[in-house]
């Protein structure tokens, strides 16, 4: 049975009175057992969020090493020294804004694994990749590439994110139809890959879920739940989602 997770990306969002609020507001929701809810707050709100027994919390991003002179870097054995359990690599606006490539990605994938941490692995093709047709190949070599760092066991330990780029804060969202057929190709690529660990990894979608879309999305037979970013950011709407994917899968 593969894990039902709803998780809240604030990218470069909020401020401590915010997440003193989000933190409340979680802390008294009630959630399906069904459910594993995580949030991303940006690093220095990280220790508002930890500790709760509602919902685990997680890094948006890591370093390539675990230690060393690198300056206003963090990494993967700080952030799970500091309490979180998950943290998320290879988003899109890293790689477009930063640069990130599959190869910083990979060994971002195995420094978490190794640290402890649940890396998310986030792929996704971009518009011009989408109307060339060809988006299910560009998905299958970043998944293919992100995780080839890692041996079988550590493969099953990973989660995916099918974050289409041009579904990322632009309020337009895949439909049920086109992210399910994204997330079975996953599926089947790391179930043959990756010695059928395919049937034990989560795979998200993420652009512009929100609640109205929700139901919609997450009741697909490949998709185990949600990336959530703008909408995660109102935690009436996060909380909504969270219920709605245990209604609706
Ligand atoms: O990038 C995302 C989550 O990581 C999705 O962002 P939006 O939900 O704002 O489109």
């Amino acid at each position: 049975m593969r894990n039902l997770v709803i998780a809240g990306n604030w990218k470069m969002n909020g401020s401590q009175t915010f997440a003193q609020e989000m933190r409340e507001a979680l802390d008294n929701a009630e959630f399906s057992e069904r459910i594993t809810t995580v949030v991303f707050p940006p690093f220095l709100a990280i220790h508002t969020m930890l500790g709760s027994d509602k919902f685990a919390v997680g890094a948006q991003n890591c370093y390539t090493e675990q230690s060393g002179a690198y300056t206003g870097e963090v990494s993967p054995e700080l952030i799970a020294d500091a309490g979180c359990q998950y943290v998320l690599v290879g988003h899109s606006e890293r790689r477009t804004l930063l640069g990130e490539t599959d190869q910083v990605v990979a060994k971002k994938v195995k420094l978490a694994v190794s640290a402890g941490l649940t890396p998310v692995l986030c792929v996704g093709e971009t518009l011009d990749e989408r109307e060339s047709g060809n988006f299910k190949d560009v998905v299958e070599q970043q998944v293919v590439a992100g995780l080839k760092e890692l041996s079988g066991d550590e493969v099953k330990q990973v989660v995916v994110a099918y974050e289409p780029v041009w579904a990322i804060g632009t309020g337009k969202t895949a439909s049920a139809d086109q992210a399910q057929e994204v997330h079975a190709h996953i599926r089947s690529v790391l179930n043959s890959a990756f010695d059928g660990a395919g049937d034990a990894i989560s795979i998200l979608y993420g652009g512009s879920v929100k609640s109205e879309n929700a139901a919609e999305l997450l009741g697909c037979a490949d998709i185990d739940g949600g990336l959530i970013g703008g909408a995660s950011l109102n935690s009436k709407e996060f909380i909504t989602i969270c219920r709605i994917a245990a209604d609706s899968h």
